[in-house]
């Protein structure tokens, strides 16, 4: 599968209630590409998620334009939006047991997502689940499918939360903190498990993070958000290396690594072309 198309955000304004929580933000999605949304707690970038998925709170207003697919998402009625989530937009949040069920078996979980938006026979959703197992590096992807959530770790609920989010072939995945919750000697193979399929499926991928660390090793270009407005864009290496606004500087240097200045990916246990590069085997074996 390759993605044709990514997704444009413009001046994107969204109010709830009296407050204006994003102040017409631009941001672009484009295929095999990761775009970084740094900011800290409550600058809107979950917000920014969820009005691309139109899951706004209910007393949201907004205003501007999303395109994708030649058309703006914000004009969308629930029933047209609910068929572009999941199918052809896939998403990932910090906690993978929220959208997990703890009563069914992975495999009733993916072939029933794949089913209610494709259709397609009990058989070919159950190898469509194992490919998926697949892709996203579970091991013995046979035997995980007739497991429950309880008998996973987090790391490998992560990979499987993964695998429904792209079940459908997306061509966009938002992925909201999708490390945070997750131990971090299993951080870096999840990091680079979504930088693998951004780059073998073509996603359009928005990493959605308040850590530059994990922002350092995987986003192909960055905004950072503050108060709801995108203070700089740029490409990674020059957001980090040479951040303009002071905002930007500030969130660097509280990086734990951060001694003075940003040394690059490899300063965070990562190399400049995503998470490093030990067998997504080995990772899949130590979550
Ligand atoms: N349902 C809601 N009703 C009212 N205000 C909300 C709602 N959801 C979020 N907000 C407000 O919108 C602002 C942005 O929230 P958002 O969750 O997007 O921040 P964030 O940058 O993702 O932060 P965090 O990393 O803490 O999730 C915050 O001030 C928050 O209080």
């Amino acid at each position: 599968m390759s993605a044709e198309e990514g997704l444009a955000i413009r001046n994107l304004t969204v109010r709830i209630g009296e407050r204006k929580i994003l102040h017409g933000i631009d941001l672009d999605l484009i295929p095999g590409q990761i775009a970084g949304l740094a900011g800290e707690s409550g600058s809107g970038k979950s917000i920014t998620g969820l009005a691309m998925l139109g899951l706004l709170p209910k007393n949201a207003r907004t205003d501007g334009e999303i395109h994708f697919r030649e058309r703006n998402l914000l004009t969308l009625t629930e029933g047209e939006l609910g068929k572009i989530r999941g199918l052809q937009v896939g998403m990932v949040f910090q906690d993978p047991t929220a959208s997990l069920h703890p009563m069914l078996t992975i495999e009733r979980q993916l072939t029933d997502h794949l089913r209610a938006h494709t259709g397609v026979s009990k058989r070919v959703a159950r190898d469509r689940a194992l490919e998926a197992l697949r892709k996203v590096q579970v091991p013995q992807p046979e035997t995980a499918l007739k497991k429950y959530p309880h008998q996973f770790s987090g790391g490998q609920l992560q990979r499987i939360a993964i695998a429904i989010a792209i079940i459908c072939e997306p061509s966009i995945l938002i992925a909201d903190e999708p490390t945070t919750a997750l131990d971090v000697t299993v951080q870096a193979g999840v990091l680079r498990l979504l930088r693998q399929l951004c780059d073998e499926l073509g996603l359009a991928v928005l990493l959605i993070t308040h850590d530059l660390g994990v922002m350092s090793s995987l986003a192909d270009r960055i905004s950072v958000l503050r108060q709801g407005e995108i203070v700089e864009e740029g490409t990674r290496y020059d957001v980090l290396r040479d951040p303009q606004h002071e905002y930007t500087r500030a969130l660097i240097d509280a990086l734990p690594s951060h001694e003075g200045a940003w040394h690059g990916p490899e300063s965070h246990g990562l190399n400049s072309h995503g998470p490093d590069a030990q067998t997504g085997e080995k990772e899949a074996s130590d979550d």
